[in-house]
């Protein structure tokens, strides 16, 4: 009997519809018992003491002043973090660091709205762009301990106000001045025109936080993440088969690989595992760049990637179909590009 005719024939109980929690940053962080949907399996649980991983970050200042024994040093790091755990730190990015200020400000704004306000950029369900406070509606267990507003950013120069327009538009002409602005030639030309995302994340403090996670374990499936996160810390990569806090660092970014890179390289460069802890005092943030190629680009590596001793190891796949993947049918988490892999042979057959 297959699955569905089985389901049918079985008395079907009736399901009382549940509203979803509410998660409201500034009430849910004084509740000494957090709700059941927060608490995460006891294999998923944080392991709050975890050690800090040492790493020595790339000092992209003297990269780009092109000694050739810096440039050389630096791609030797950089190949190796990413062929080993898929995520390095960068120091000397040149990105002002009262620009980056300026968008922790903008955020403290946002968050410190109220609930009903930040709502106004609620984000519906099936989309990836817009606020979520949790992700009530959209899961019911195992929700993340935070908060996160995210939007487009394009380097279409049809889009170059992309950002300032989503802010004004859905928030109103005080948030106008939200947006920031601002291998080789096989990857320039893949991320043309490249449909990004970036994304706020708030996490509130919680009052139980070894029961639960702000993000829970996952690559992300975009293919490249530049993040800056606060000096509060929380981030944890999987090295080693060993959770390691990444200790925060105002003057650098932590860069990591994604899923859609890994399949890019041919599972060379590896989509790094990675989690986010919460504390019961600060609240913590951090801002990511996810960088995602134009929707139609088909995500294949280069032919120099192939040959019989490295077959292929992904479907050819186009980023909406990942995204749509990540957004309708599968929680994003350390599975996601297999899973998916299948999925498209299996959609294709
Ligand atoms: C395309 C995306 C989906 C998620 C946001 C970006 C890149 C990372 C993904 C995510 C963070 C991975 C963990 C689970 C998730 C649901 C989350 O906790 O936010 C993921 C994002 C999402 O699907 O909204
Ligand atoms: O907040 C962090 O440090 C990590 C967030 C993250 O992994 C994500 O948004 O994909
Ligand atoms: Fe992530």
């Amino acid at each position: 009997m297959s699955i569905d005719s089985c389901t049918l024939n079985m008395a079907i109980p009736k399901i009382e519809k549940q509203e979803p929690v509410v998660f409201d940053a500034s009430i849910i962080q004084h509740q000494n018992n957090i709700p059941s949907e927060f608490i995460w399996p006891e294999h998923e649980k944080p392991c709050l003491e975890s050690p800090e991983l040492v790493i020595p970050p790339i000092d992209l200042g003297s990269f780009l002043s092109g000694d050739p024994s810096a440039v050389s040093k630096a791609f030797q790091l950089i190949n190796e973090a990413c062929r080993k755990h898929g995520f390095f730190l960068i120091v000397n990015h040149g990105v002002d660091s009262g620009l980056i200020a300026k968008a922790h400000e903008y955020m403290d704004k946002f968050f410190g709205l109220s609930l009903a306000e930040k709502q106004r950029a609620q984000r519906k369900l099936g989309e990836h762009c817009g606020y979520t406070s949790s992700f009530t509606g959209r899961f019911s267990s195992k929700l993340p301990w935070k908060e996160t507003l995210s939007f487009r950013y394009s380097d279409d120069d049809q889009l170059s106000n992309i950002v300032q327009e989503y802010f004004f538009n859905v928030m109103g002409e005080e948030f106008e001045d939200f947006g920031l602005g601002a291998g080789r030639e096989y990857f320039k030309e893949f991320f043309k025109g490249n449909d990004s995302i970036m994304r706020l994340n708030n996490y509130p403090p919680c009052q139980q936080p070894h029961l639960t996670l702000g993000t829970g374990p996952h690559c992300d499936p975009t293919s490249l993440t530049i993040l800056h996160q606060d000096e509060v810390g929380g981030l944890q990569v999987l090295v080693d088969e060993k959770w390691h806090f990444v200790r925060p660092d105002s003057q650098a970014f932590v860069v990591n690989i994604g899923d859609t890179f890994m399949a890019l390289s041919n599972g060379i460069f590896r989509s790094c595992l990675h989690r986010a802890v919460v504390n019961n005092k600060k609240v913590r943030k951090s801002i990511a760049f996810f960088l995602c190629p134009n929707m139609d680009k088909v995500v294949k590596p280069p032919n120099n990637l192939i040959d019989s001793n490295n077959p292929r190891l992904y479907p050819d796949f186009t980023w909406s179909e990942l995204l749509e993947f990540t957004q309708t049918h599968y929680r994003a988490d350390m599975n996601t590009l297999d899973v998916f892999g299948s999925w498209v042979l299996q959609k294709n057959t």
